[in-house]
């Protein structure tokens, strides 16, 4: 089962709409004159929601074959849920994939995987792949409890969805102690967490399943570290923060394999 990689940038709250669209086009040309498939690398960006109409207008207008989507969705499909975005408001404009459980999300606002769960349902539902983020933070690393962790993490995140929609969404491996350190994991540290998420898919589903779900890796992906980490076999691709605010930076990441 060949799985397309996918470079995955998560803007986090950078940029206005103004400098979403300067990123995208710039993004966009890099990307021209370097010749790039996106048959071969799948390249997404991941604005804030203010961005996400204009970024829509220059995607559509200029034919870009650049991806878009969230960084989060309400867990409701509309009401009063003050200062929520819903499913059908990404769907509206555009979006293919939405960030689901980040780090960052479940530390500072408290998401737990019940919450994450019910967030990878609404996407779904809506027609919108989830890239569902999990992954240890450094104590856990350190008391070497990483696989299982992130697993709890996987099975909260999938729990009663079905196989065939588990086989289309996206899982993020991001070891916290990894986002925004500079201390990217190792490719083996990557592999082994990677692999066993892959494993577990299997045990919950079935290999073809498992064989399908793209994986990606998180946490400090530079283009001088993306190679040796995407030649692991079960990293499909990375979510990329800092570096995905650069056009060239994350033009290198996507170009990978040159
Ligand atoms: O979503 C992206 C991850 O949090 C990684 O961020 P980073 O590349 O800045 O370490």
């Amino acid at each position: 089962m060949a799985r397309t990689p996918l470079m995955a940038g998560n803007w986090k709250m950078n940029l206005d709409h103004l400098e979403a669209n300067q990123l995208v086009q710039k993004l966009a040309w890099t990307l021209k004159d370097m010749k790039h498939d996106y048959g071969q690398v799948e390249v997404v960006v991941l604005p804030p929601f203010t961005d996400l109409r204009t970024v829509q207008t220059v995607v559509d207008a200029d034919k870009l074959e650049i991806g878009y989507g969230a960084q989060d969705l309400s867990a409701q499909d509309s009401g009063a849920y003050t200062g929520e975005i819903s499913a059908s408001m990404l769907k509206a404009l555009g979006a293919t994939y939405v960030a689901i459980g980040h780090s960052e999300r479940r530390e500072y606002h408290n998401e737990s995987d019940e919450l994450v769960n019910a967030k990878t349902k609404k996407a779904i539902a809506a027609g919108i792949t989830p890239i569902v983020c999990v992954g240890e933070g450094l104590d856990i690393r350190k008391a070497g409890d990483q696989v299982s962790y992130t697993l709890a993490q996987v099975e909260g995140a999938l729990k009663d969805i079905a196989a065939e929609n588990v086989a289309n969404l996206v899982i993020a491996y991001e070891p916290v102690w990894a986002i925004g350190t500079g201390e990217v994991a190792t490719p083996a540290d990557a592999q082994e967490v990677c692999g066993a998420i892959r494993e577990k898919i299997a045990e919950l589903y079935d290999q073809e399943t498992a064989d399908s779900t793209r994986i990606l890796y998180g946490g400090s992906v530079k283009s001088d570290n993306v190679a040796e980490i995407m030649a692991e076999k079960d990293v499909d691709g990375a979510l990329v923060g800092g570096a995905s605010l650069k056009a060239d930076e994350f033009a290198k990441i996507a170009r990978y394999n040159g």
